[in-house]
C-alpha cells in the first residue's frame, strides 16, 4: 500500500467551505495594498485522486477549498530560508513573504548588493522579488535575440509586462512578522548536539525550540506552522505541545515540509523540484492546512509533484532521503578501495551498475567522500533515533555510512603522504577546492578543512589553497576559526590562501583536487556549464504558453537571452536583458562588504557580479610551475588520467586506473 498520494486532478470533486481562521484582513498593517491579489489563487482548488487507497488520499478525497495565503513569514535567513523564500515570493507576487533572522549582519546583507550566500540564479530572482520590477515590453517571437521592446517596431509581436512591486522582505523583527503571517515557515539550523545527552549524534534542537516558543507566543490564531528545518521524527508533537502550552485555547495546524535543495543548485532545485513533500495531521483541519501550503507551491510546481503524507512520515522521509544518498556515496567509495587493490576501475563499475534502472547512475561518483552541512548530521540523527528506539543493529548499520566516509577521506590523505615518501617536511602541497562541492561557496563540513588539519600535522613547508568560488579573505577567516589561530602563513603557520591557481602551484610538489569544480577538469570535451542554472536557460521559451507570460516564462527568457550575449554586449544588457530590473539597493558609505571588496579586489558574488566559472585550467602551465615528479591526487575523479600522464604528471585517483 502506497504511503503517499499526489495532489492530482480527479474526476470527482466537491467543494468544502473553508473554516479555519481568516487570513490577513485587508485593513491589517501587514497587508500590502499594492500587491495585486490573484482571485484565482485565493481559493485555489486542489483536486486529488479519489480512487486510490493510499494513506493520505483521504487528505484530498474531496476538492478542498483552501484559505488564501497572503502573508508568509520564514524564520531563518540561511541557505534554506533565503533561497526558498525568494522563490516562493518570486512565483507568488500576490503573497507578501518576509524572512526574519536574529542575525543582523545576515539581514543587512540580504537587503544589500551583497547577499550572504552565493547560488547560481539566486540574484535574478532576488532582484525581482525583493526590489520589484519596471513595466517592460517583451518580444514574444521565438528565436528573436532582442527580447525587449526595441524589436517591436521591426514587425515582431510583443506584449507589455506590468511593473511589479516588491513582495520579499528581510528583517530582524521576528515577533512582529510572525504575528502577521498566515503561514510561518521555521527554517533555522538543526545541527548535531556537541555536548550533553546524545552529543555527537542527536539533533541540537535549541534554535528550533527557541523559535517554536516565539511562534507560539506571537502567531495569529489559526496560522499554519511549518517545519521547514530538518528535524527528528515526531518533532511535530513537540511543536504542538509548545503551541498549546503558550496558547491553550488557540488552534494551530502544524505541517512538515522538508526541503530537498542542494547547495550549488538551490535555485534549480526549487524551480524544478522533483517533489514537494507536505506532512499533516489526518484531520480535516490538517488537510486544509496542507492544501493551503500546497496552493503556494502549485503556482509553479506541477500538482503531480506535490506529495502528501502523514506528518511523521514526512519528517522521517527527509532524514531517510539524505541517509540513502550518503549511503550510496559510502557504498561506491568502499568499492573504490577494492578497485585500488584489484585494478578494476570504479567509474567503469559505476557505469556498469548504474545502467540497471533499478540502481540508477546518480550519486555514484567515488572520491574523498561527502561533506556539507546535511549528510553527516542527518545520518547521525537517524542513528540516534534508532538507538533511542533500542534498535542497535539499525543504528550500527547507518553509523557505518559515516565511518566509511571518514575512512575514504583518511585513505586519500594517507595515500598522498605515502606517495611523497612519508614526509611532507620541506614540501609544498596545493589543494584545489575548499568548498564542500562545486559551484558553491558553502564550506560547512568541507572535507578540505579536515584534510588541511591532517596535512598540517605532517609539518609541510606550505599548504596552498585555491578555490574558484570562495573568497580568499573569508577562507582565511574560517581557517583561523576552524583549523586554528596559528595555521595561516600570516600567523606563522603553513597555510596560504591564493586567488590564482597558478600562483598556488608555484613550486608545489603535489596538487590535490578536493572539490569537483569544472575548472579543474583537463578533458577537452564539453563546455564549462553552470550546474545550478535553471535548465530553461538554453531553450527559447517563446512563444509563451499563455498570453500573459508568467514569472517563470520571463525568467526563462531572461536567462536564455543572457546566453546569447557576445563580448560586445553592454554589461547592462547582460544583467538585465528584458530591461525591467530596478536599481540595486544602494550601500552606505561605510558598507563593510564594499570595503572588503575594495580591499581584496574580489567580490562576494553579490547581485551585480555572479560567480561565473572561468576557463579550464591550463595543466601544461601548472606542470611548468610544479616541482618534479609533479604529483596530482584526484580526490574527485575529475581528471582524465591518461591525458595527465601524457603531460608528464604522476596521477593517483580514487579507485580509477590509467587507461593508456
Ligand atoms: N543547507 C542546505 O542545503 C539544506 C538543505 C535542506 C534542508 N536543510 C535544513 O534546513 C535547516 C536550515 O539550514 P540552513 O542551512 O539554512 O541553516 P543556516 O545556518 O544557514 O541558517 C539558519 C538561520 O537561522 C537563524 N536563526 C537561528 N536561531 C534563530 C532564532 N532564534 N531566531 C531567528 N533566527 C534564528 C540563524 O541566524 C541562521 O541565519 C536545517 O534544519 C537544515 O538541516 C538545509
Ligand atoms: O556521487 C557523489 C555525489 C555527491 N558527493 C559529495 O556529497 C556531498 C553532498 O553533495 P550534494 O548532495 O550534492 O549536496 P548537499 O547540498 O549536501 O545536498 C544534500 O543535502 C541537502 C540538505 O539536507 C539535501 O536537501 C539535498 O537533497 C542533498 O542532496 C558533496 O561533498 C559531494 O561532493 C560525492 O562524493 N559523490
Amino acid at each position: 500500500m502506497s504511503m503517499a498520494s499526489s495532489i492530482v486532478d480527479s474526476e470527482e470533486s466537491v467543494t468544502l467551505e473553508f473554516v479555519t481562521t481568516p487570513t490577513t484582513p485587508d485593513s491589517s498593517q501587514c497587508f500590502t495594498p499594492g500587491l495585486p491579489f490573484d482571485d484565482n489563487l485565493a481559493d485555489t482548488t486542489i483536486r486529488v485522486r479519489t480512487n486510490g487507497k493510499s494513506l493520505s488520499s483521504s487528505l484530498f478525497d474531496t476538492t478542498t477549498r483552501t484559505p488564501p495565503v497572503r502573508n508568509i513569514c520564514c524564520v531563518g535567513a540561511g541557505y534554506v530560508g533565503g533561497p526558498t523564500a525568494a522563490v516562493i515570493a518570486f512565483q507568488n507576487p500576490h503573497i507578501r513573504v518576509t524572512v526574519v533572522d536574529r542575525d543582523e549582519k545576515r539581514i543587512r546583507r540580504w537587503n544589500s548588493q551583497h547577499p550572504p550566500i552565493y547560488e547560481p540564479g539566486l540574484n535574478d530572482i532576488l532582484r525581482v522579488a525583493r526590489d520589484g520590477s519596471r513595466q517592460c515590453i517583451v518580444c514574444t517571437e521565438s528565436e528573436c535575440s532582442d527580447g525587449s521592446s526595441q524589436c517591436g517596431g521591426n514587425g515582431c509581436a510583443s506584449t507589455t509586462v506590468a511593473a511589479r512591486l516588491p513582495n520579499l522582505f528581510f528583517t530582524t523583527d521576528v515577533a512582529k512578522c510572525i504575528s502577521e503571517a498566515d503561514v510561518v515557515l521555521i527554517a533555522v539550523n538543526t545541527p548535531t548536539k556537541s555536548r550533553g545527552t546524545g552529543a555527537g549524534s542527536a539533533t541540537d534542537m535549541a534554535a528550533f525550540e527557541a523559535v517554536t516558543a516565539v511562534v507560539a507566543q506571537h502567531a495569529r490564531p489559526g496560522a499554519i506552522i511549518v517545519e521547514k528545518s530538518t528535524v527528528p521524527c515526531r518533532t511535530a508533537e513537540l511543536v504542538q505541545d509548545t503551541l498549546s502550552l503558550h496558547r491553550p485555547n488557540v488552534h494551530f495546524e502544524v505541517l512538515s515540509n522538508p526541503e530537498f535543495l542542494a547547495a550549488g543548485t538551490a535555485i534549480k532545485d526549487l524551480l524544478t523540484a522533483d517533489r514537494i513533500l507536505i506532512g499533516s495531521s489526518s484531520t480535516p483541519a490538517g488537510h486544509r492546512a496542507a492544501a493551503a501550503l500546497a496552493s503556494v507551491y502549485a503556482s509553479w510546481v506541477p500538482k503531480s509533484r506535490i506529495i502528501t503524507t502523514n506528518i511523521f512520515s514526512s519528517e522521517l522521509a527527509k532524514l531517510v532521503a539524505n541517509s540513502m544518498l550518503a549511503q550510496r556515496i559510502s557504498s561506491i567509495n568502499s568499492i573504490a578501495a577494492i578497485c585500488d587493490a584489484t585494478g578494476a576501475d570504479v567509474d567503469e563499475v559505476a557505469s556498469a551498475i548504474g545502467a540497471d534502472s533499478r540502481i540508477g547512475s546518480k550519486f555514484l561518483n567515488a572520491g574523498i567522500g561527502f561533506g556539507g552541512s546535511c549528510f553527516k548530521k542527518d545520518v547521525l540523527s537517524l542513528v540516534y533515533l534508532a538507538e533511542t528506539l533500542i534498535l542497535p543493529e539499525v543504528a550500527e548499520y547507518w553509523r557505518a555510512v559515516i565511518m566509511m566516509n571518514e575512512y575514504s577521506r583518511n585513505r586519500f590523505v594517507a595515500r598522498v603522504v605515502r606517495c611523497l615518501n612519508n614526509t611532507l617536511s620541506g614540501k609544498k602541497v596545493t589543494l584545489f577546492g575548499y568548498a564542500f562541492k562545486k559551484d558553491t561557496n558553502d564550506t560547512r563540513e568541507s572535507p578540505a578543512l579536515d584534510i588541511i588539519r591532517t596535512l598540517a600535522e605532517e609539518g609541510p613547508q606550505e599548504i596552498a589553497i585555491f578555490d574558484p568560488c570562495c573568497i580568499p579573505a573569508q577562507m582565511e577567516d574560517e581557517i583561523r576559526r576552524f583549523v586554528g589561530a596559528n595555521f595561516l602563513k600570516a600567523d606563522g603557520g603553513p597555510v596560504a590562501v591564493y586567488g590564482n591557481a597558478y600562483a598556488a602551484c608555484e613550486g608545489s610538489d603535489a596538487v590535490m583536487i578536493t572539490t569537483a569544480f569544472d575548472e579543474f577538469k583537463n578533458s577537452a570535451t564539453g563546455e564549462i556549464t553552470i550546474a545550478g542554472r535553471p535548465k530553461a536557460c538554453s531553450v527559447d521559451p517563446r512563444p509563451f504558453e499563455h498570453t500573459e507570460p508568467t514569472e517563470g516564462d520571463l525568467l526563462a527568457l531572461h536567462t536564455y537571452l543572457q546566453r546569447m550575449v557576445t563580448p560586445a554586449t553592454p554589461v547592462a544588457s547582460v544583467l538585465d536583458p528584458l530591461d525591467r530590473l530596478n536599481p540595486f539597493p544602494t550601500c552606505t558609505e561605510d558598507c563593510p562588504d564594499c570595503e572588503l571588496e575594495k580591499a581584496t579586489g574580489t567580490t562576494g558574488y553579490g547581485a551585480g557580479e555572479e560567480y561565473v566559472p572561468k576557463a579550464r585550467l591550463d595543466w601544461r602551465k601548472i606542470h611548468y610551475h610544479m616541482r618534479k615528479p609533479r604529483w596530482v591526487f584526484d580526490g574527485r575523479g575529475v581528471l582524465d588520467i591518461s591525458e595527465m600522464e601524457r603531460l608528464g604528471f604522476r596521477v593517483e585517483s580514487v579507485g580509477r586506473q590509467s587507461r593508456s
